[in-house]
């Protein structure tokens, strides 16, 4: 798809030699990744950190050094897409299930750049369901409490069994509707016990670039 391409390759231009860079995770990640490759191949030289198995194991195959999180202290930049992006650049993501790796990444990164075609931007987040990872341990009763926040819990199936993220946890994905104010949502969905973290990603950005399908981008740096 030539938008997520464009915005995925623009993100890379954030990517310089001696920079330690986090990896995204899903189609417009994969995007960013072979970009990389390609730079890492022409001399550019890096390390990264990668916030799936999928994206680790795309990385190597293609050619670029990835190091575990536990030598790093900090990341230069990541590079990421997103399932829904704000007027306010507050994101949903967790599509892809790997919601908590990405928030670990974006929250250590000096930069977090933000890829999207242009079907993710909204004016009010929560048509696309909520990723919430949970604990599988009493599920139930953790489902329970995320409703009573509002939403329709649904734990997520892929290939008829449970979901299981690379954490060894579920994802769940909760329909809200309009949500009114992310960052409150966020911390309430946090504080529920048997919850990890919730795909709600409110102040993080640090630059959102959008990808159209006419060939064109728009990045937009956000100053906090
Ligand atoms: O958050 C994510 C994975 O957990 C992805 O970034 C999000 O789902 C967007 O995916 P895609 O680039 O395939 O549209």
């Amino acid at each position: 798809m030539l938008a997520k391409k464009i915005a995925a390759e623009a993100a890379v231009e954030f990517v310089q030699s001696g920079m330690t860079v986090g990896l995204g995770t899903g189609s417009t990640a994969y995007y960013a990744i072979h970009k990389i490759a390609e730079r890492v191949k022409e001399g550019l030289h890096i390390r990264t950190v990668a916030s799936s198995r999928q994206s680790e194991e795309l990385a190597l195959q293609l050619g670029i050094p990835v190091v575990p999180l536990s030598g790093i202290q900090e990341i230069d930049v990541s590079i990421d897409g997103a399932d829904e992006v704000d007027a306010n650049y507050n994101l949903i993501k967790g599509g892809g299930g790997a919601l908590l790796r990405e928030k670990i990444l974006a929250a250590h990164s000096k930069q977090f750049v933000v890829i999207a075609d242009e079907s993710k931007q909204v004016d009010r987040l929560g048509k696309f369901p909520l990723p919430v990872e949970i604990v599988p341990f009493a599920f139930n009763l953790t489902l329970l409490k995320l409703k009573a926040l509002g939403c329709e819990p649904v734990v997520r199936i892929a290939d008829g069994n449970t979901f299981i993220s690379d954490n060894g946890n579920y994802i769940v994905d909760c329909a809200f509707g309009t949500i009114e104010d992310p960052a409150a949502l966020e911390q309430q969905i946090n504080a529920i016990p048997g919850v990890v973290e919730n795909g709600l990603f409110t102040g993080m950005a640090s630059a959102v670039i959008i990808g159209y399908e006419d060939g064109t981008t728009r990045r937009t740096d956000i100053t906090r």
